[in-house]
């Protein structure tokens, strides 16, 4: 059998009080490569106090950080924050440098030639739509708060660091804003291959943007798993009221069409049309094809059912589960 790979974050055991106040208790996980964990739960559960034990802005009172294989206490603090990216909601851009001096702060450090710097910034800057003939010279005051956080994101992006930690990312934007760069943060192909741990309180963006959730209440594990496990396997009454209120919205976002309509032909002819298989596949969620049936547009002729099999279909999926996690 293959060896499996370690961890790229290893968390043992952590715990960090304030005071009389215990933040953190004795979480523990860990990370493989590319995963993406979203770190989720109530105003002041802990989530930011047990992001930045990860790259040492809070020392731990108790526990371990390993970052490949490497305990974070035995490494100087500003090499292990370089080689960790690091994104807030209030961004922290410099307000008097440039939009490309700021996101060459990190590679500069790291003395990385200028012009593979410039290269490298020019590049992040069109990916994340940010046109650098237009913005690179711009400063962080005449941008909207998307276009900075975008430029956060790019900062964090510019060494290539292959972990990066990040607070409310999108905390600052609207709520339209906002879940238009989340769907291009799902798709930046600079973030595939990123070990990433996120904080967020928003339910639904850590349903769309985690691998795994680990959800926190008082300092403590309520419960680590996919979205999918803490949506249909709810660890305790907690988790179950956590997600209460938005649980049809996230059942619609989690269930896919394969595993509404099972491996059925139509499916499989999506998934080998050239035409349509960029836009529906048997991984499509219910919630994405139940947006296109209902667009104006004509994207949904490329779907062979109806609003009404869809949702006959998704009722009788929801049953599956449930029976499923009763036996
Ligand atoms: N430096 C500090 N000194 C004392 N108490 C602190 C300190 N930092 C955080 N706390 C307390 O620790 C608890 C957890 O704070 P933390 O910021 O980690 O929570 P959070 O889950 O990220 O909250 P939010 O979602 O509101 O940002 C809170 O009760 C907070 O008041």
């Amino acid at each position: 059998m293959p060896a499996t790979p370690s961890p790229v974050v290893r968390v043992s055991h952590l715990s960090k009080r304030f005071g009389a106040h215990t933040v953190v208790q004795e979480v523990s996980f860990e990370l493989a490569a590319g995963e993406t964990l979203v770190l989720l739960g109530p105003s002041g559960c802990g989530k930011t106090t047990l992001l930045k034990m990860l790259n040492r802005l809070i020392e731990p009172d108790s526990g371990t950080v390993e970052i490949n294989g490497q305990n974070v206490l035995r490494q100087q603090p500003e090499t292990l924050r370089r080689g960790i990216g690091y994104v807030i909601q209030q961004v922290g851009l410099l307000p008097h440098y440039t939009v490309a001096e700021n996101v060459a702060v990190v590679p500069r450090l790291l003395r990385h030639a200028p012009a593979a710097i410039a290269a490298r910034t020019t590049a992040l800057l069109t990916r994340l739509h940010l046109p650098p003939e237009r913005y690179a010279n711009q400063y962080p005051h005449q941008l909207s708060g998307g276009q900075q956080q975008r430029v956060g994101l790019a900062r964090a992006l510019a060494a290539d660091p292959p972990i990066i930690l990040l607070d409310e990312p999108f905390g600052a934007l609207d709520p339209l804003t906002r879940s238009s760069i989340r769907r291009e943060f799902r798709e930046l192909e600079e973030l595939r291959n990123k070990t990433m741990v996120m904080v967020t309180h928003d339910v639904t963006e850590a349903f769309e943007l985690a691998d795994r959730i680990l959800l926190l209440e008082a300092g403590q594990v309520q419960q680590l798993g996919t979205p999918r496990e803490l949506l249909f396997q709810p660890a305790n009454d907690f988790v179950r009221r956590f997600f209460a209120a938005e649980r049809l919205a996230l059942q619609l976002r989690t269930l896919t069409l394969g595993d509404v309509f099972g491996d059925i032909p139509q499916l499989n002819r999506l998934d080998n049309n050239p035409g349509s298989s960029d836009t529906f596949s048997i991984q499509t969620t219910v919630n994405e094809a139940l947006e296109a049936l209902t667009s104006a547009d004509d994207a949904s002729s490329a779907l062979p059912f109806t609003v009404a099999e869809l949702m006959a279909a998704f009722g009788q999926a929801l049953q599956r589960e449930e029976d499923a996690w009763k036996r």
